[in-house]
């Protein structure tokens, strides 16, 4: 089996005495996009907050978190993010008072990484959207808009894992396929995503590997094909209706 590029081992995050996220083991592999799905306080932010290294609030944090190999686990978020990590947080992470290009012009890709980000032109390409808002303040974007350009900025740092939070949440239904579609077409030999969601049957059909976390443990996994009849799948699928 190749090596993962992105491996959590035994992490574990609790606030005070409550353990919000407990998993012995989640890998990416390279090229890979897995999706991790559970109920509303479920761990998923958790999840990909701690893999960044950042968190609300002081929770203790333990575990191992490896980067093509390398132990990060100890080290703070901007370390994690020069050695290739990046998260877009669920509402997207955009300078509001800022105009599109300014919020792209910001996100440069690590100095001395030796990596490349995308460019403009390839954001343009990826979101025509965006190039038609250039002079437009964050703060006037739609949601959809917003997740775009905050995804974008994550792409120009050039990551090798892209961690992704509730990119789907508060979009119309039709827009959640598209961009859930946009980071599935991300995905390729240097770029793997890690996909929070909480809508698991928009998620179902673009990831190729399903983890489904309840109470901050991993319920139950597999590839997306298999896990689309599993009945834990399926119960999940029931929660969103009545959520
Ligand atoms: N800053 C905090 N202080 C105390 N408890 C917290 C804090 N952040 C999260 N928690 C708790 O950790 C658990 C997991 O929360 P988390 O936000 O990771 O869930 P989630 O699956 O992302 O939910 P949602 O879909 O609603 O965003 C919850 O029980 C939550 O109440």
């Amino acid at each position: 089996m190749t090596r993962p590029v992105l491996e959590a081992r035994d992490l574990r995050v609790a606030y005070g005495g409550n353990v919000a996220l407990d998993i012995p083991r989640l890998a990416v592999a390279p090229g890979e996009l897995v999706g991790v799905v559970g109920a509303n306080g479920a761990g998923k932010s958790t999840l990909v907050n701690a893999l960044l290294g950042w968190s609300r609030g002081a929770p203790s944090v333990s575990g191992s978190v490896r980067l093509d190999g390398e132990e990060i686990g100890a080290r703070p978020p901007h370390a994690r993010v020069a050695r290739g990590l990046a998260l877009v947080p669920e509402g997207g992470a955009v300078f509001l008072r800022l105009s599109v290009a300014d919020n792209l012009a910001a996100a440069n890709v690590p100095r001395g990484s030796g990596r490349r980000g995308y460019d403009e032109e390839e954001v343009y390409a990826l979101f025509p959207r965006l190039q038609e808002r250039l002079h437009h303040a964050g703060s006037a974007l739609s949601g959809g808009e917003r997740q775009m350009l905050a995804i974008a900025r994550a792409l120009r740092l050039g990551p090798r894992v892209l961690l992704l939070d509730e990119p789907s949440i508060g979009l119309a239904p039709r827009l959640v396929s598209e961009v859930l579609r946009t980071v599935r077409g991300l995905v390729g030999p240097n770029l793997s995503v890690l996909l929070v969601e909480q809508n698991v049957r928009a998620a179902i059909e673009v990831v190729d590997r399903l983890v489904l976390l309840e109470r901050g443990r991993i319920l139950a996994e597999g590839p997306a094909a298999a896990m689309r009849d599993d009945p834990r799948i399926l119960a999940a699928y029931l929660g969103e209706a009545v959520a």
